[in-house]
């Protein structure tokens, strides 16, 4: 069929093209020798103007799998992937072992010098060994996913990575067109959803229902672990409910986005589609970090507000850091993260004291935690490792998970779980899902925790959790 080259040169140049038909034949001839399915990856330069928050919301394409991502402390930090190459679920604890091996031989498949570029996003349940209830039954434990377009911000624009399956039928210049038609499709702006504002869309938000831990039983919860833990049988619980807001009409993921990357300038935010479903928020959390094997860790745990001005701030801030419930409860989780990575990570480096760190709503005491691993090792080594750290967990880690299993009575999901990148060295970076809510149309499932240790106050550990609820409820009823 022949290619409309019109269309063709306005999304892309004739050497683009020229790559794009000679990769995807190398693809298709190494498909042929190895009876095993190619996938050809070709990146452009992508000279459209582009809005990462209107691509999304409007999933022009129309398929079951996004991404969109920024990382508001790197220099170019957004990246926006659409549908599915290839991909890997898992429905339970298998999920683990699993990832690595299908990660190398996805890799062993890639044909084109674009190769080097290529990502991977994962996201994996809190705990894929509980079974998922009905809030999640939608989603699997684990998700390992090549996108089908990446497009990525950098110094001179934004770049689109294509990847195409090829198998040693196709045809080269209809798969070609294809893809040119896609991403024509992608260019095609039909009125911005995300700024069309229909009457009833500004129904207000019902109010926030408690479901599943409403105040009483959380705060039983905090008062009988503390008490357990008074008796020495773990060190730390994180205890964590949900919270379930109500919509007359769908939620507007558009302004939730825009609103949460206005006010939360640090961090990552993020929304990740999956079917009908979003989960996203605006998380603070680094689980870690891979550039060239040098690792960065972040240890966050010990929680106060924000205050009125500069001055109640920087009390509230001097109160945390000589709190030592709080620098127990740190020093727990420093511990944590060091023992389960000293074996393979070397010139382990961390300050003595933390520092705090300073987020829209909250204040932490933060501990930076570096490294290096080697070439061996990949950054899913570390995520292993880490997840759940006891900011999130507890300690001793199997003894907390038990505990929060039966505690919670609810199934956390994709909730303080992994959420990230990796490339095809092993570099990238993942975060803990934090701060965040499951989106289905007009429902919105919110999630918070808190880590609870001998001195904890169940009053104050749910004061706690209601303001790191703040962020997602704010955005969400946004207008
Ligand atoms: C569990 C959450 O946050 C974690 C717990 C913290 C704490 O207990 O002080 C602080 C930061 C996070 O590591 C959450 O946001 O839901």
């Amino acid at each position: 069929m022949a290619i409309d080259q019109g269309k063709i040169q306005r999304l892309w140049t004739e050497q683009d093209e020229e790559r794009l038909i000679s990769t995807v034949t190398r693809a298709k001839m190494q498909a042929m020798d190895s009876g095993v399915t190619a996938i050809a990856c070709v990146q452009i330069r992508f000279t459209r103007e582009f809005d990462w928050i209107d691509s999304f919301e409007q999933n022009q394409l129309n398929v079951d799998f996004q991404v969109l991502w920024h990382d508001a402390d790197q220099p170019f930090g957004h990246m926006l992937a659409v549908g599915t190459t290839v991909s890997q679920m898992w429905q339970d604890a298998t999920v683990l072992d699993d990832i690595r091996s299908y990660w190398s031989s996805v890799n062993k498949q890639l044909v084109g010098e674009d190769a080097t570029h290529v990502q991977f996003f994962c996201e994996l349940a809190f705990d894929p060994r509980a079974p998922r209830d009905d809030v999640w039954s939608m989603w699997p434990s684990g998700l390992f996913t090549l996108p089908h377009l990446l497009f990525r911000d950098d110094e001179h624009g934004t770049t689109l990575l294509m990847t195409v399956a090829v198998t040693h039928e196709i045809d080269v210049q209809s798969e070609v067109e294809l893809l040119s038609r896609e991403v024509q499709m992608l260019c095609e702006k039909k009125g911005f959803k995300s700024r069309v504002k229909e009457a009833e869309d500004r129904v207000k938000v019902v109010n926030p229902t408690l479901t599943s831990t409403d105040r009483l039983v959380f705060q039983r919860a905090v008062a009988d672990v503390s008490e357990k833990i008074t008796q020495g049988k773990f060190a730390k619980v994180v205890l964590a409910r949900r919270v379930v807001l109500q919509r007359k009409q769908s939620f507007s993921m558009g302004t939730a986005l825009r609103d949460l990357q206005m006010r939360y300038r640090s961090g990552v935010l993020f929304a990740v589609m999956w079917k009908n479903q979003i989960f996203m928020g605006a998380t603070p959390e680094r689980l870690v970090q891979s550039t060239n094997g040098h690792i960065q860790i972040d240890c966050l745990a010990g929680t106060t507000i924000r205050g009125q001005d500069e001055q109640a701030d920087r009390e509230l801030a001097r109160n945390l850091l000589e709190s030592s419930k709080d620098r127990n409860e740190h020093a727990h989780v420093l511990n944590g993260i060091v023992q389960d990575v000293q074996d393979i990570v070397r010139n382990l480096t961390f300050p003595e004291i933390p520092v705090i760190r300073q987020l829209a709503n909250v204040q932490h005491l933060y501990t930076p935690v570096s490294g290096d691993i080697s070439h061996e090792s990949t950054v899913l080594d570390l995520v292993l490792r880490l997840h759940p750290t006891p900011a999130v967990a507890g300690l001793p880690k199997r003894a907390a998970m038990q505990e929060i299993r039966s505690q919670e009575g609810m199934d956390r999901g994709f909730y303080a779980g992994p959420l990230g990148f990796m490339d095809v060295k092993g570099d990238g970076a993942f975060n803990v899902a934090l701060r965040c809510a499951l989106i289905d149309d007009q429902q919105a499932v919110l999630f918070a925790g808190a880590g609870i240790v001998s001195d904890s106050n169940p009053l104050a550990e749910f004061a706690e959790t209601k303001w790191k609820l703040l962020p997602m409820q704010t955005a969400l009823e946004q207008e």
